[in-house]
């Protein structure tokens, strides 16, 4: 199973520039999330905190119990390790095949031997849906296909966390599509914790079991799904539902195109809309872990929850897990017992 990353009081600025303040979240192991927020907010500079790129001024990040701000150099070479890391454009070498290209982190971080180096490269490429496109350079795919690459790349060292950076960007909704039921496959399979960062609301809709939002320097909310998509925060429901009213302007220009095309479909006004289901592994594979994992922690925080993000929970709920818990729905609508 994939290891806890727990933030706390994490502060990052460049020179007098704040990038965000006081950030404090937990991604469950094993759990799939997506941090969200409007163009420039930093989300980029905070997977590169998380993967120790970049050294945060404030606060600390527990890896699986070992502060990787505070911790030496060694042993952050070590954390390190647990990470795959898809980065924005797939930051493949433009000069290598996309088999030396998977193989390469292969090459530099261990001593296997090449018919190894082989049945790893293959049998990673075969999950991305790469298959026989191993001596392809990457100016001749397409875009989607040099992430599905990068996503290989990411995946050959088995990383127990896997970060994503708006793997979505570039691509049309159809291979979005495609790739958001490729990482839910791939938690499926290996059970990794899995960070997306990501503008695209169908994608925050669809694939994470956590959601978390950016917005003015701040970590406005995180939390299940749930709880945010029925989220009556300002900034939030109008961000998960491309409203033009709220607190998020008309200067973040890259966000206005996501606006305009949501408008279009829900119009302005204030009603929410249903959540839609979470994509499930495709047929054939395991049930996914993280379901059943993130289920029994909700049930202990039910009551906590507000009656909407509870109703949604309970929805989700089969009768045989209403039974497992102790619940009984009630005649009202969406209560329990
Ligand atoms: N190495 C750096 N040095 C100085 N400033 C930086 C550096 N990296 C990022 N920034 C600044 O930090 C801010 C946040 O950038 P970041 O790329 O994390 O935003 P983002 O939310 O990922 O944006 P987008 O959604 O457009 O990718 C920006 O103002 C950016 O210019």
């Amino acid at each position: 199973m994939g290891v806890e990353i727990a933030v706390e009081g994490l502060g990052k600025s460049f020179g007098p520039q704040t990038v965000w303040r006081d950030v404090s979240l937990t991604l469950p192991p094993g759990e799939v999330s997506v941090l969200l927020g409007p163009s420039g907010t930093g989300k980029s500079v905070f997977l590169k905190c998380l993967v120790g790129l970049l050294r945060p001024e404030h606060g600390s990040i527990l890896i699986d119990g070992v502060d990787l701000v505070g911790c030496k150099e060694r042993q952050r070479y070590e954390l390190r390790k647990l990470f795959g890391v898809l980065f924005q454009d797939g930051a493949l070498f433009g000069s290598m095949t996309l088999f030396d290209n998977v193989a390469f982190p292969l090459r530099e971080h261990t001593r296997y031997r090449e018919s190894k180096i082989r049945r790893i490269v293959f049998e990673k490429m075969e999950m991305v849906g790469l298959t026989g496109a191993e001596d392809k350079l990457p100016g001749e795919i397409s875009g989607g296909m040099r992430k599905r690459a990068g996503l290989a790349r990411a995946l050959v060292l088995d990383p127990e966390i896997i970060l994503c950076d708006e793997p979505d960007s570039g691509l049309d909704p159809v291979r979005t599509a495609y790739l958001s039921q490729l990482l839910i496959d791939l938690n499926a399979q290996i059970d990794a914790t899995i960070l997306i960062v990501t503008h695209n609301i169908n994608v925050a809709r669809t694939v994470p079991d956590n959601l978390g939002m950016i917005f003015r320097k701040e970590l406005v909310l995180f939390g299940p799904r749930e709880i945010l998509l029925t989220s009556t925060e300002p900034v939030v429901a109008q961000f998960l539902n491309g409203l033009r009213h709220g607190p998020i302007g008309m200067s973040e220009e890259k966000d206005q195109a996501t606006l305009e095309a949501e408008r279009a479909r829900y119009g302005d006004g204030a009603e929410l809309p249903e959540i839609v289901p979470q994509l499930e592994p495709s047929p054939g594979l395991p049930v996914r872990d993280a379901v059943r994992r993130r289920k029994d922690r909700l049930v202990q925080s039910l009551h906590t929850l507000a009656p909407a993000a509870q109703q949604n929970v309970l929805s989700s709920l089969t009768e045989h897990e209403m039974a497992r818990y102790g619940l009984r729905r009630s005649t009202r609508a969406g209560g329990v017992l």
